[in-house]
């Protein structure tokens, strides 16, 4: 790599967007400027980057993390867990509001997406609580966090269930005046009280309560409905079964305004790994069956799974080691998301990577309403870009790991693709896979 000083411009040579043949893409004040013929771009002061054989994706948009702060900084911060997102490939990320304080008011989403922008790894959109202190019972200043600095679009009180029926629909409407979303934790909270872990056979054998999968697809089906009923718009977060796929293929084809996310790790991993009584396999909604694992690729592949998004939810140690039973839920995901996304999608041939620059990037970000995410990699568009190798495997280490925390699932495992090089309105944050 030839660097030239302060240089505004990069050209990355033999770049394959959407994994199709070399060019050489060439960023320029923060756009891209042109695709070149592989090998012909050359611009005074420019940067090259060496991108032969590297995959090239508009920046990776994420709908769900948690970055802790304000509250567990001990856990994740606005800084650790956007570089985290960085070197995952993300240019922006969407940050939950159960942090403490909730982020239910104009003041708390001003102040992390003030954080986000002095840290500069990637945008950090702040997502709304729907209930003061998510409590589930008065409806949050709403409107006040979409007017201010923020504009907040998101709605959620994930962590938890919006399963009161009327504040769900309050809330629905409610954001139809600037054309926000409300993004559900589906969890009917008195089916899934006291549960550690998927319900069925396995839960029995191991003595851990069970989680149905319908106390999810209860609360979808009414939640769709009302959608339709108030002609609002609906996001699904984090499908964990067969059968909410079932409900959404439903609801999409009878014209409803729904869409949903999936995890890397419900694409990945399933339920028989609670068998190690490891907490780092506690999550929620928990690890599902193999059939379900399989229902959720073919509806990202689909597309009735419109995104897939990390839910990245880092742990302390204290809160992620011991017992199941006290362990609280949750995993690292910005990281080794992309790498998830090609082993359970592309390697298995029911994605390209145009379809995965669609899941990650394109579709999360018109779902969040992120002007200048999730364009097209073309001339005049913001040049948010992620290289990666796909030809690399490599086993994942939790300590080289940029978040605070170390709750990977996937420690020692082999996952394929790296991430190179991560651009945001053509500044680098991620060159030869570091941080730049
Ligand atoms: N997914 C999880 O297991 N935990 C999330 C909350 C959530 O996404 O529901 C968390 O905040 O830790
Ligand atoms: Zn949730
Ligand atoms: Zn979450």
């Amino acid at each position: 790599m030839s660097a030239s000083a302060n240089s505004s411009t990069f050209i990355l040579r033999g770049a394959r967007p959407y994994g199709g043949d070399p060019v050489d893409l060439v960023l320029r004040d923060g756009a891209v400027a042109e695709a070149a013929a592989a090998g012909t771009a050359s611009a005074a002061g420019a940067t090259v980057v060496d991108a032969d054989g590297l995959v090239a994706l508009p920046g990776l948009v994420d709908l769900h993390t948690h970055l802790r702060e304000p509250g567990r900084e001990d856990a994740e911060t606005v800084e650790t867990g956007t570089q985290a997102a960085a070197l995952g490939g993300f240019t922006a990320v969407h940050a939950m509001a159960n942090t403490d304080p909730v982020a239910d008011t104009a003041g708390v989403v001003e102040q992390v997406w003030r954080l986000g922008r002095e840290a500069g790894h990637c945008d950090v959109a702040p997502v709304g609580a729907v209930t003061v202190g998510l409590g589930g019972e008065r409806l949050a200043e709403l409107g006040a966090m979409a007017d201010s600095a923020a504009r907040v679009r998101v709605f959620s009180d994930d962590g938890k269930c919006v399963s009161d029926a009327v504040l769900m629909r309050r809330a629905l409407e409610y954001v139809k005046a600037f054309d926000g979303v409300i993004a559900q934790h589906a969890q009917e909270p008195r089916l899934t009280e006291g549960a550690q872990m998927n319900e069925g056979a396995l839960s029995g054998v191991l003595g851990l309560r069970g989680w149905p999968s319908v106390a999810e697809e209860a609360v979808i089906a009414r939640d769709v409905l009302l959608a339709q009923h108030v002609g609002s718009r609906l996001h699904v977060c984090h499908v964990s079964t067969k059968g909410s796929v079932e409900i959404l293929r439903l609801a999409k084809e009878r014209g409803i305004d729904v869409t949903a996310e999936v995890t890397p790790h419900h694409l990945l991993l399933d339920e028989s790994l609670a068998a190690s009584y490891d907490p780092v396999y506690k999550v929620n909604p928990p690890l599902r069956g193999k059939d379900d694992v399989q229902a959720l690729r073919q509806a990202v592949a689909d597309g009735v799974i419109d995104a897939v998004a990390t839910d990245h939810a880092p742990h302390a140690a204290e809160d992620k080691e011991g017992e199941w039973a006290n362990a609280l839920p949750g995993m690292l995901g910005l990281e080794t998301a992309l790498a998830i996304a090609q082993e359970a999608l592309v390697e298995t041939g029911l994605l390209d990577w145009a379809g995965v620059a669609d899941r990650l990037s394109t579709r999360p970000a018109r779902i969040g309403r992120l002007a200048g995410h999730g364009r097209p990699l073309r001339a005049g568009e913001p040049a948010n870009v992620v290289l990666v190798d796909p030809a690399v495997r490599r086993a994942v280490d939790p300590g080289a790991l940029a978040s605070r925390s170390r709750n990977t699932p996937y420690a020692g495992r082999t996952l394929p693709g790296r991430v190179v090089a991560t651009f945001l309105r053509g500044r680098p944050t991620v060159l030869d896979g570091a941080l730049a």
